[in-house]
C-alpha cells in the first residue's frame, strides 16, 4: 500500500486527477485497447472530476478510448434524480469530457430485476478482463463501494441493504432527511474490486479518520469492509491531513518520509 499525505482536499483532488490521467496516457488507449476505468461518486472525488475536466480542457487528457464502470447505484432512483448516481456522473463528469457514451457503464437501479442487472455487470466487467485502475472513496464507517459492515470480502456485485450510518451520513444530500434516501443499493462486491490491478482511495476529513485507520492499520475484517484493500497488490490511498488524525505517528510519519520526493508542486 502506498499512503500518500496531503494537506487539503483540494490537493487531494489535483494530485490524485494527476495520477489517473498520467495513468491513462501511459496506456496509449485505442478504440481496440480501451483503458478500463472504475469510478466513484460522493462528495469526496468531486475535486477529482473537477481537476480532470480542467486536465481535459488543458489536452492534456482524453477519455475518448475510456471504459467507465460505476461502483454502486440507488435502487429505485430514477436517472433523472438529482442524487441518483447516474445523474451525478453525466452533471459532474461525462457531460464535461470526450468520453463515448457507449463506453459508459452502471448500475441500473431501477432493473425489474436487480440480480439479473447485477449478474450482467458482472459479465460485462469480465468481457474486458480486469478494471485497470478502480477509484474510490470511503464511507465514515469503513466501507468501500456500497459494502456495508458485515459484507462478506468474497462478495461480488449483488443488491446490499443501507445501513441507518448510511443513510443518515448521505441524508445530507436529501434535503437531511433520512426518509428520502434510498434503503437498498446495488454495488459491486469486495472482491470485484479486488480483481482491479489496481485501486487509487481517496479520502479527506475528520469523520473518515477511523476509516482511514481501519484501512491502513487495522485488521482485515468484514466489519471495515475498507480494510479488504490490504489484500491487494496495488492500492494508493490519498488523504488530506484531516483524515490522518487516527494514525499513528509513526505509520504517518513512515509514509511522509516515503512519499517526500512526490510530493512537490501542489
Ligand atoms: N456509496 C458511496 C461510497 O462509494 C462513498 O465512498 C461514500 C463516501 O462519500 P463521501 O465522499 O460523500 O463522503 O458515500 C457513499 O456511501
Amino acid at each position: 500500500m502506498r499512503l500518500i499525505p496531503l494537506n487539503s482536499p483540494s490537493q487531494v483532488g489535483l494530485w490524485s486527477a494527476r495520477y489517473i490521467a498520467d495513468k491513462i496516457n501511459q496506456f496509449q488507449p485505442t478504440q481496440d485497447r480501451p483503458f478500463i476505468l472504475g469510478l466513484p461518486t460522493g462528495g469526496t472525488p468531486l475535486a477529482t472530476y473537477q481537476q480532470l475536466i480542467a486536465l481535459y480542457q488543458a489536452g492534456e487528457v482524453s477519455f475518448k478510448y475510456v471504459v467507465t464502470f460505476n461502483m454502486d447505484e440507488y435502487v429505485g432512483l430514477p436517472h433523472s434524480h438529482p442524487e441518483s448516481y447516474y445523474n451525478f456522473m453525466f452533471n459532474n463528469f461525462f457531460n464535461h469530457v470526450d468520453i463515448q457514451q457507449e463506453n459508459i457503464n452502471l448500475l441500473d437501479g431501477q432493473a425489474t430485476d436487480l440480480d439479473e442487472e447485477c449478474h450482467r455487470y458482472e459479465q460485462k466487467i469480465k468481457t474486458y478482463g480486469n478494471i485497470h485502475l478502480f477509484i474510490g472513496g470511503m464511507g465514515n464507517d469503513g466501507h468501500i463501494a456500497f459494502n456495508e459492515p458485515g459484507s462478506s470480502l468474497a462478495s461480488r456485485t449483488r443488491t446490499k441493504t443501507l445501513t441507518t450510518n448510511t443513510r443518515l451520513a448521505n441524508s445530507r444530500f436529501f434535503d437531511n432527511d433520512i426518509n428520502q434516501v434510498p434503503k437498498q443499493a446495488l454495488t459491486i462486491g469486495v472482491a470485484t474490486l479486488l480483481d482491479s490491478e489496481e485501486i487509487l482511495t481517496l479520502v479527506t476529513g475528520h469523520a473518515k479518520a477511523l476509516a482511514l485507520h481501519a484501512a491502513v492499520e487495522g485488521p482485515v475484517n468484514q466489519q471495515w469492509t475498507v480494510s479488504a484493500l490490504q489484500l491487494h497488490p496495488k492500492v494508493v490511498v490519498v488523504c488530506d491531513a484531516d483524515a490522518t488524525i487516527e494514525l499513528k505517528v509513526k505509520t504517518l510519519n513512515y509514509f511522509t518520509e516515503v512519499e517526500a520526493d512526490n510530493l512537490d508542486n501542489l
